[in-house]
């Protein structure tokens, strides 16, 4: 991965992967077995990890994490938690910011894929009491679970030491995690690093799906700079709540020290940032929306999509060696260059697109730099030239 250069030096490649349990993916805590001080579903928040060091509840210490009680009893503490886009999960971090004399000493974590439990009698799907006999059934049901992490040891919430890495290796699709902490005590987040897998048999290839989608197992592969934010942002639900939800590069440090119009009568403005996807199933692309929102004084000048065909031995070829070299991939114009407008959703369809074959990855460039929050590639789910299966 080695594109991936503005990751910290240390950092598992995990951590480029999509957050499948964030809520801002769908992610739910059905089941606690003790919220006294904090709620488990703060596990799941996408923003960062907050201390308030005077603020106090009629609980006790206000805290930003899921915490439980001392235990005076037998047992130890667990939740459950449905992802919100299930997947093949690649690592997770047990995050134990701020709590310090508090934090949980060890977790374990299994998982398991209850779409495949069978359904209480009278097929009554969807009603609340059905809903929750499944969850009572699935819980206790311990051969359902798979342990992906065995009891491992935490170290305290101080900033160095606050981010607990754990990797995968588990090709199965999950779509619940259950989370176990012991004894008891406080975590505040816990992210789950992976890749969404939809089950394509239920989709026609007549419709017209988001193939790039997070929830319809779109993946980042690589970028030339994530300052400010991820470009895995871009694929996710809905749209951006704020500009920390999209894409943002930081201003290019070769940028002319004064803007000039050339000859041609073009502004200009040197200088691309990159980021290159796998669609969650190839397809033909025929709407792309880009958009800006929440990007007012720092969108992009411009933009094209490009987009290849890929086997899985060339995915991993351009893993390894970087997608930047230009060497093992040949990039097709999707989209050629497009002014790009502030804060607004841009359309583009029929003839503003230039490739009507079905392609499995895309790289989304953006001249000088600046920020995107969406960016949705609609088309029919198609086999490509390859099909490439995840093996990230
Ligand atoms: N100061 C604390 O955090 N105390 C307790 N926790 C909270 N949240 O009040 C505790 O010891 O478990």
């Amino acid at each position: 991965m080695a594109d991936w250069k503005t990751r910290a030096i240390g950092q598992p490649d995990f951590l480029q992967f999509n957050n499948l349990a964030c809520e801002t993916a769908g992610g739910k805590v059905i089941f606690a077995t003790d919220e006294w001080f904090a709620p488990a579903q703060n596990l799941l928040k996408r923003e960062p990890v907050e201390f308030r060091a005077s603020a106090f509840t009629e609980f006790g210490k206000w805290m930003d994490g899921w915490e439980t009680r001392r235990k005076r009893i037998p047992g130890h503490d667990w939740c459950i938690i449905q992802l919100g886009v299930p997947g093949v999960i690649h690592g997770f971090d047990v995050d134990t910011s701020f709590f310090t004399g508090n934090y949980a000493p060890s977790i374990s974590i299994q998982a398991s894929c209850l779409e495949t439990v069978p359904r209480p009698e009278g097929d009554r799907t969807g009603t609340a009491a059905t809903e929750r006999e499944f969850e009572a059934v699935a819980k206790l049901r311990s051969e359902m679970w798979e342990e992906l992490v065995p009891v491992k040891e935490l170290k305290p919430g101080y900033p160095e030491t606050c981010h607990n890495y754990f990797t995968v290796t588990f090709p199965h699709r999950v779509t619940h995690i259950r989370f176990n902490m012991y004894p008891d005590g406080g975590i505040a987040r816990l992210r789950v690093y992976g890749v969404g897998q939809r089950d394509w048999s239920t989709v026609s290839s007549m419709k017209q799906v988001d193939l790039l989608s997070l929830a319809n197992g779109g993946v980042c592969l690589g970028y030339s700079n994530a300052h400010f934010g991820h470009p895995r942002n871009m694929i996710g639900l809905g749209r951006a709540a704020n500009m920390g939800d999209g894409w943002e590069t930081a201003r290019r440090l070769d940028r002319p020290r004064v803007l000039k119009v050339q000859e041609t009568g073009m502004l200009q403005v040197p200088g691309s940032e990159w980021a290159v996807f796998r669609l969650g199933h190839p397809g033909a692309i025929s709407l792309i929306e880009i958009d800006t929102n929440h990007f007012k004084g720092n969108f992009p000048d411009s933009c094209k999509i490009e987009a290849c065909s890929l086997t899985s031995e060339a995915e991993e070829h351009c893993l390894r060696e970087g997608w930047g070299s230009g060497q093992a991939v040949k990039w097709r114009t999707l989209l050629p260059p497009q002014k790009l407008k502030p804060h607004q959703r841009q359309f583009f369809s029929g003839d503003a697109l230039e490739l009507t074959e079905a392609v499995s990855h895309i790289r989304l460039t953006i001249a000088p730099d600046g920020g995107v929050s969406r960016l949705r590639l609609w088309g029919r789910p198609k086999p490509a030239f390859s099909n490439p299966t995840s093996k990230l």
